[in-house]
């Protein structure tokens, strides 16, 4: 697998395989690869002829000065990591590659993209919108590979490519998560070692609270239950903890409405977030069942 660095020898690739009749897939990361990753690029290989995997730690999507310079930066490893899975490019373009002197545009999507991290990340939503705009352009991809972790960044690239016209076609792949349920981020790679036994609280509070939702209790019972449960543990500082309609974020759902619920909280100084599906099974058949 070769890694490239440039806009030039990325367009002489791509341009070489189109002549071939070769479909391109795209998978963006900002590095640190873990399983999940991985997962987005056998999705990626099982289905289109050539991959492209991208490594840019993108500074317009960062909030915090801090976050940017504590953000992982294991490149000679990703490339190590990536070599068994067959992507054929990894692209590792640099600021100037990406954001030449006197770029001046950025893609906003709105609606979808103002919930959840778009409140509390303000401008985060700008930064991946536009670096997001820009790689599927470079490397021409025909379809482009999600992960379902950062379900509200999924919906908003989706909504982008529509409103764009972009050829291509987005794909959302399921979380993958360690055995004890944390859903993998490179962020835990900054979790001290006390901090990762607690954090599957995460996910196993989101189980619980869906159940809750979907046997019928109220949701603002169950909700108040998930975060009453996370303080206790630990993550007393909880950026939002919703239930919101699936896939139109923009809804705070009912309960005759499935949807899903969303977390952002910290640990130890890590901000964490994670996702889960709400099936409102029980609670839309006793709605359904005519009245006697
Ligand atoms: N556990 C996971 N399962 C599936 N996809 C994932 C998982 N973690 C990240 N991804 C996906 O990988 C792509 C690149 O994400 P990124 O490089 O930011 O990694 P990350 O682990 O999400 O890091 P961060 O700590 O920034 O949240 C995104 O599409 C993201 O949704
Ligand atoms: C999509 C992405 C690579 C854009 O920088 C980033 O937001 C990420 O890694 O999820
Ligand atoms: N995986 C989302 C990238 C970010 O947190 O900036």
């Amino acid at each position: 697998m070769n890694i490239i660095r440039t806009k030039a020898e990325l367009r002489a690739l791509t341009e070489g395989w189109r002549r071939e009749g070769k479909t391109i897939g795209v998978v963006p990361t900002m590095g640190a690869l873990h399983a999940g990753h991985l997962s987005l690029v056998e999705a990626a290989c099982a289905a289109t002829d050539r991959v492209i995997v991208t490594l840019f730690v993108n500074p317009k999507q960062f909030n915090s000065p801090e976050d940017l310079a504590k953000y992982p930066r294991t490149e000679h490893s990703d490339a190590e990591k990536l070599a068994p899975y067959g992507a054929d490019i990894l692209y590792v373009p640099d600021g100037a590659q990406m954001y030449p002197e006197g770029f001046a545009t950025t893609v906003s999507v709105t609606g979808v993209s103002e919930a959840l991290c778009g409140a509390t990340r303000p401008g985060h939503f700008d930064g991946v919108a536009t670096v997001v705009a820009k790689l599927l352009l470079q490397t021409d991809a025909d379809q482009a590979f999600f992960g379902e972790k950062d379900y509200q960044q999924l919906q908003v690239v989706r909504r982008l490519a529509q409103d764009l016209d972009l050829k291509t076609t987005i794909v959302g792949c399921p979380t993958v998560r360690e055995d004890d349920g944390l859903a993998m981020s490179s962020r835990n790679l900054r979790l001290s070692a006390g901090a990762r036994v607690v954090a599957p609280i995460i996910r196993e509070t989101l189980s619980q609270a869906a159940i809750e939702i979907s046997e019928g209790s109220p949701i603002e019972t169950a909700l108040q239950g998930a975060r009453s449960r996370l303080t206790k543990a630990g993550l007393g500082e909880i950026d939002y903890l919703e239930l919101r309609g699936d896939p139109d974020l923009t809804v705070l759902t009912t309960a005759d409405r499935p949807g899903r619920i969303f977390v952002a909280a910290w640990l130890d100084g890590v901000r964490l977030i994670d996702n889960i599906p709400v099936h409102a099974t029980s609670q839309q058949e006793r709605l359904l069942e005519p009245a006697e």
